[in-house]
C-alpha cells in the first residue's frame, strides 16, 4: 500500500490515508481504498473501521493535479463513476465505517466522509463541496448526499459558495456528530469504535441493511446524471480556467464557456 496504512486491535480496523501534502484522492488512492475493503471484508477480527488522514487534512479532496492528465468528457464521467461506485459500496458496506475528520474534508474529501456511516470531527474541521470555485461540480454523489444531511437550501449554498463550514456547525447542521478537541479526537472515535465492536456483527450488518432501504431509486437516477454533468462540465472553457487557477494559486475568472 503505498497511500493507506492500516491495521487492526480490539475489532477496530483503523485506516489512515497518508498522501501528502494534502491526503488528495487520487484514482491509485480510490483503487487502494478498494483492495483494503475487499481484504476487511472476510475478516471476523474486524467489526468495525475507522478512517482518518495523516497530517494537517483528513482529505483535500479529489487530486486536482490529476485532472490535467483527464483529456475527454467520458474519461471525466468514468472518473467520477468510480468514486460512486466505492463511496457506494462503502454505504453499504456491512461493517461500520466511522470518518474521523481534523484539518479540512473537502470536495471527494468529504464525498468519502458522507459515504461512512457517520463523522467525528474536530470543532475547527472545515468541511465543504468547493468544487464550483474550480468551474466544475462535485462528482463522488456528493450533489446527491450533502442535501441529505444538511438538506437542500444548505447544501446549496454551500456549494454555491464554495464556503466550507466548521466542524461545530457540521454538528448543528446534522452532517457530522460529534465534535472535538483536535487532541480528544482519534482517541474518542477509537472509544466508540470499540463500543460498537462489541455488539454482534450480524445485527450491526442487519441494521445497516436497514438504514439504507431509505435511499430511494431517486438517488440512484440522481448520481447517475451526476456522472454525466460532471463529464460535460469539466470540458468546459471554465473548467480548464478554474482547474489552471487552483494550480497557479490565483483566482479565476470563468466566462460562461
Ligand atoms: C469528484 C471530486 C472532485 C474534487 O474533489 S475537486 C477538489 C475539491 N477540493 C478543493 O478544491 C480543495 C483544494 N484545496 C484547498 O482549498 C487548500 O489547498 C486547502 C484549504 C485544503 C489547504 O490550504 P492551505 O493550508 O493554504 O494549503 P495549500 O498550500 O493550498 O495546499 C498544500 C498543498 O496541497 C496541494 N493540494 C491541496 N488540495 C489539493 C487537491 N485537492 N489536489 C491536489 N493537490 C492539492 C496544494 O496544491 C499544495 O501543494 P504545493 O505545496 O505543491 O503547492
Amino acid at each position: 500500500m503505498e497511500y493507506l496504512k492500516w491495521s487492526y486491535e480490539d475489532f477496530v480496523a483503523t485506516i489512515k490515508i497518508d498522501r501528502p501534502p494534502a491526503n488528495a484522492l487520487s484514482s491509485g488512492l480510490i483503487q487502494e481504498l478498494s483492495s483494503v475493503l475487499d481484504e476487511i471484508k472476510p475478516n471476523e477480527k474486524i467489526r468495525v473501521i475507522l478512517i482518518h488522514g495523516e497530517g494537517r487534512f483528513f482529505s483535500a479532496g479529489a487530486d486536482i493535479k490529476e485532472f490535467t492528465s483527464v483529456q475527454s468528457e467520458d474519461d471525466f464521467s468514468n472518473l467520477g463513476t468510480n468514486g460512486q461506485n466505492l463511496f457506494d459500496r462503502m454505504e453499504n458496506f456491512p461493517k461500520p465505517i466511522i470518518a474521523a475528520i481534523h484539518g479540512a474534508a473537502l470536495g471527494g474529501g468529504l464525498e468519502l466522509a458522507m459515504a461512512c456511516h457517520f463523522r467525528l470531527v474536530t470543532e475547527n474541521a472545515k468541511l465543504g463541496l468547493p468544487e464550483l470555485q474550480l468551474g466544475i461540480i462535485p462528482g463522488f454523489a456528493g450533489t446527491q448526499r450533502l442535501p441529505r444531511y444538511v438538506g437542500v437550501a444548505r447544501a446549496a449554498e454551500m456549494m454555491f459558495t464554495s464556503d466550507p463550514i466548521t466542524g461545530k456547525e457540521a454538528v448543528q447542521y446534522g452532517l457530522a456528530n460529534h465534535a472535538y478537541t483536535d487532541d480528544e479526537l482519534l482517541e474518542k472515535a477509537y472509544d466508540m469504535a470499540k463500543k460498537i465492536g462489541k455488539k454482534s456483527p450480524i445485527a450491526i450488518g442487519a441494521a445497516i441493511e436497514l438504514l439504507n432501504y431509505s435511499k430511494t431509486k431517486e438517488f440512484y437516477t440522481g448520481v447517475k446524471r451526476e456522472a454525466e454533468l460532471f463529464g460535460q462540465v469539466f470540458i468546459t472553457e471554465d473548467a480548464k480556467e478554474g482547474i489552471s487557477a487552483f494550480i497557479e494559486k490565483r483566482e479565476p475568472k470563468f466566462t460562461g464557456k
